[in-house]
């Protein structure tokens, strides 16, 4: 019996925009339910491999799938979660959910329900009925990945998703994104500039080298359960995987050839 083919998986992927190559021949494979961040220099390519995933640009060469069928367009198996929530300003935060649910031909009488799971699970249960003007960033962020929970998507693509909010917001969001990651089991893609960030929410880790560069490294990342637990961040082995990764990323600022962790 052969083996189920991993959730998402790309295969010696290529894209340009007219001339300039952006990625070249990237591989990897995601499992149900893992997170996969994506990592590297401004103009790496992060944002191109989220929309090809996204189905909004199709790959030039190579193979990019979910299950096992080529990625042919967008498709509500995938759902982007956009900077700031991309939330319609006229509509409650419930009713913002239970828009993507009526999307979703949830009955009327059942959307109440889930979107109460929906933005408990958030941790918006007490502000169901503010609007998006009534609330702060990390907020209108949160109504935002209950919108595109409510979706039911295999895979949830996350486009820097908390780089507008503090810090502090930003470490309880990356908390809250792991406890949902927990609770639904949804595979979720990750692009980051912060290598904290990357570490903290990612079971693996890809570096994209500068300038139509293919993968420099890839980093599994292995910290105890419950991933959400914010004393992660303190571990022996998160502080050294992320000097390995600094330290690739300040490597790949070189020509590949002269990368010592250039992929082959
Ligand atoms: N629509 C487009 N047409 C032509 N070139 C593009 C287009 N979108 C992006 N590019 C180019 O492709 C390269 C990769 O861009 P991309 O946005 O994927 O990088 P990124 O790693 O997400 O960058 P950043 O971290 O700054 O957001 C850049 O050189 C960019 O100028």
């Amino acid at each position: 019996m052969s083996a189920a083919p991993p959730l998402l998986e790309a295969v010696d992927l290529s894209f340009r925009y007219d001339a300039e190559t952006v990625l070249d021949r990237v591989s990897f494979a995601l499992s149900r339910g893992e997170v996969l961040a994506l990592l590297g220099p401004s103009g790496c390519g992060k944002t191109t491999l989220l929309n090809l995933i996204a189905g909004f640009n199709l790959p030039g060469s190579g193979r990019l799938t979910l299950e096992g069928a080529p990625i042919a367009g967008p498709g509500s198996d995938r759902a982007v979660v956009f900077q700031g929530g991309a939330l319609f300003d006229w509509l409650t935060a419930r009713a913002n959910v239970e828009f993507a649910l009526s999307c979703r031909g949830v009955a009327k009488a059942e959307r109440r329900r889930a979107s109460d799971r929906l933005l408990a699970l958030v941790g918006l249960a007490d502000v169901a009925d503010r609007f998006p003007y009534e609330m702060s960033g990390g907020m209108r962020q949160r109504v935002g990945v209950a919108r595109v929970l409510a979706a039911e998507p295999r895979v949830m693509l996350m486009d820097e998703p908390f780089a507008a909010v503090d810090v502090q917001t930003r470490e309880t969001l990356q908390e809250e994104v792991l406890r949902i990651n927990a609770a639904t089991r949804c595979a979720i893609v990750f692009v980051t500039h912060d290598i904290e960030e990357a570490v903290f929410v990612a079971d693996r880790v890809l570096v994209l080298s500068r300038g139509g560069g293919g993968v420099a490294a890839e980093f599994r990342v292995d910290l105890p359960a419950p991933r959400w637990n914010a004393l992660n961040r303190l571990r022996p082995e998160f502080l050294r995987l992320r000097e390995e990764i600094y330290l690739t990323m300040k490597d790949g600022l070189r020509p590949a050839a002269e990368s010592r962790h250039a992929a082959a």
